[in-house]
């Protein structure tokens, strides 16, 4: 299906005020040529009057001009009002079904894209289709409807003049804008990816600013902004001139249009068959049946925009989610053992396997730490429970195979904290009732304080009304993740998955921290992800190592750390 057909299907259901403000444009826009027209006639008629030539009725085209002018006046503000709500409605229309397209892709389908960018891009593509009803098939629609009522109307006077009107309207309001949108397609794409790259460095600069301050890169960040902009300036200013030599074209073919009505008019007065008036009347048509044509050069100068910014939303809508939910997902089961066996995973289809061959069992009340070197896998262990990721192999939670649990099961059974937790731009309290909405303030006050945010929470005025801002940016790293823990407590999950807790944590907050949360998670099981050691037996009791995607070793706790003295002695 062609991406216009698409965007027709998506804003269909406006379709009743899309076709009320094409209605009212109409009639704005044949009232505007009836009044030019009456109001020759009716001036030239005047003119006589005064000049002693005729007696005239004065009352019909008085009334006539001033009905054309409400017209004109009343249609062009109930079109706006109408043509603006429609556009409106289109635009919620779209964000929302985008939307809801976009969140099961999130984040394996849309592994390439960066968020910032796919974010700023989206925007500016969706506002972009916004734009394709207004700005350019109303328009269209009214110019292509207005110039067949005035052919009409000149061919119920004589053939000849609508003969010889239809082709400078074809070629004013056809051919001119298409010719313009064709010679300047390589210029629209120009545009669109000049723009593309400035969102994409703006967002760089705007993140990176201290980095490109502290090491001196500014200044070629900075000439790289400018030549984008220079770049698509230029290519801009192409389009303009393009868009001026199209109008001067619009205007000289209402010239040529007056010529040929004052002709065929003189030549009908020779023959008695047209009054001075009339003549006026015949003139002022032709002009005024260019009126509608104005906007077109423009209008279809968006064409390229507008067809680019469709095709890319309709790509990014089509994907399919890598990780879909069971048509009929199977029961919870009540047992939550966790077990994995020669478990594949990867984050891109063709990219690097992250777990390769991976075995690991976490029965019921176990907890365990998964250590390894950075690169191991951690980190991609925990995003396959979380059932972000598609994995090959059997993961199997109570016995059932995972991916024929409902997601939101999985996610109530299994509290995940990744590794870099996000925060929402919003107070503490609400940060945490994302995951329990219900909670009242006394609950919050517990989970924070096993969290070892207490002392923190004394300390802040505003108490759990402080706000977080966007990423929880007015939090250091170390409140901000354990926030994130305290949110995965509320959920009361029988397994609780921590990527690297301890990160950004002094060794006496850490061990205050496995220490509670030992308490907490009693008969529950735990996975602590984390290469730092330091206090993690307060917490586990084994630890299984990984390296390279696979389980490679599993000990107790007190093991691991006596194989791990041995280790350091004889390396030393
Ligand atoms: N989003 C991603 N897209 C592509 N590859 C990724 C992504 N995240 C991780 N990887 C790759 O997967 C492999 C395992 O990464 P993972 O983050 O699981 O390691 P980790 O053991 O948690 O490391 P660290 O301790 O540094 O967090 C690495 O080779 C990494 O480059």
């Amino acid at each position: 299906m062609n991406w216009q057909r698409r965007l027709f299907e998506l804003m269909q259901p406006q379709r009743g005020r899309m076709l009320a403000a094409l209605g009212l444009s109409l009639l704005a826009s044949t009232a505007g040529i009836g009044l030019m027209a009456v109001s020759g006639h009716f001036i030239a008629s005047m003119a006589l009057v005064g000049a002693g030539a005729a007696a005239i009725n004065y009352y019909t085209p008085a009334a006539l001009v001033r009905l054309f002018a409400i017209l004109r006046t009343g249609g062009r503000y109930a079109e706006r009002l109408c043509g603006h709500d429609a556009t409106l409605s289109i635009l919620a229309r779209l964000r929302g079904w985008l939307f809801g397209r976009l969140i099961p892709l999130a984040p394996a389908a849309l592994a390439e894209q960066r968020g910032a960018q796919l974010l700023s891009r989206l925007r500016a593509d969706i506002d972009t289709l916004e734009q394709s009803y207004l700005g350019l098939w109303l328009p269209s629609a009214v110019a292509a409807c207005s110039a067949l009522v005035v052919l009409v109307v000149a061919a119920c006077w004589s053939g000849w003049f609508a003969l010889l009107l239809m082709p400078l309207l074809l070629f004013a309001g056809a051919w001119l804008p298409w010719r313009l949108q064709a010679s300047h397609a390589d210029d629209a794409a120009q545009i669109d990816r000049d723009a593309e790259a400035l969102r994409a460095a703006w967002a760089d600069a705007l993140a990176g600013r201290a980095e490109l301050t502290m090491w001196g890169a500014e200044d070629a960040f900075d000439a790289r902004m400018e030549q984008l902009t220079a770049q698509r300036e230029a290519a801009r200013a192409r389009t303009q001139r393009g868009l001026a030599r199209a109008d001067a074209m619009l205007a000289a073919c209402s010239g040529i249009a007056l010529s040929v009505a004052l002709l065929i008019g003189v030549l009908a007065m020779q023959q008695r068959h047209l009054d001075g008036p009339g003549l006026a009347l015949l003139a002022m048509l032709a002009m005024a049946a260019f009126e509608p044509l104005l906007p077109l050069p423009l209008a279809w100068s968006r064409l390229a925009a507008i067809k680019a910014a469709a095709q890319r939303v309709f790509e990014l809508a089509d994907r399919a989610p890598v990780v879909l939910d069971p048509a009929t997902p199977v029961a919870m089961p009540q047992a939550t053992d966790l077990h994995l066996r020669e478990v594949w995973m990867r984050h891109a289809q063709h990219g690097e396997w992250a777990l390769r061959g991976l075995n690991l069992d976490l029965t019921a009340g176990t907890h365990l730490a998964l250590v390894g070197a950075s690169g191991a896998g951690k980190s991609s262990l925990a995003q396959l429970l979380g059932r972000l990721y598609p994995y090959q192999g059997s993961v199997t939670l109570g016995g059932t195979a995972l991916d024929q649990l409902g997601a939101d099961d999985v996610r109530a059974r299994l509290a995940i904290v990744e590794q870099a937790p996000y925060l929402f731009d919003a107070s503490l309290r609400d940060n945490l009732r994302i995951a329990a909405p219900d909670a009242d303030d006394a609950t919050l006050l517990r989970v924070l304080a096993v969290a070892q945010l207490d002392e923190f929470l004394r300390e802040l005025p505003n108490g759990l009304d402080t706000w977080v801002g966007a990423n929880g940016v007015n939090l250091s790293g170390g409140e901000a993740r354990r926030l994130a823990i305290a949110r995965a407590l509320l959920v009361d999950a029988p397994v609780l998955v921590l990527d690297e807790p301890s990160e950004g944590l002094d060794a006496l907050t850490t061990a205050a921290l496995y220490k509670s949360l030992a308490v907490e998670t009693r008969g529950r099981s735990v996975l602590l992800i984390t290469h730092r050691l330091g206090g993690i037996a307060a917490l586990v009791d084994e630890v299984a190592v990984i390296e390279q995607g696979r389980i490679v070793a599993r000990r107790t706790v007190e093991g691991f750390a006596a194989q791990t003295t041995d280790s350091l002695r004889d390396a030393g």
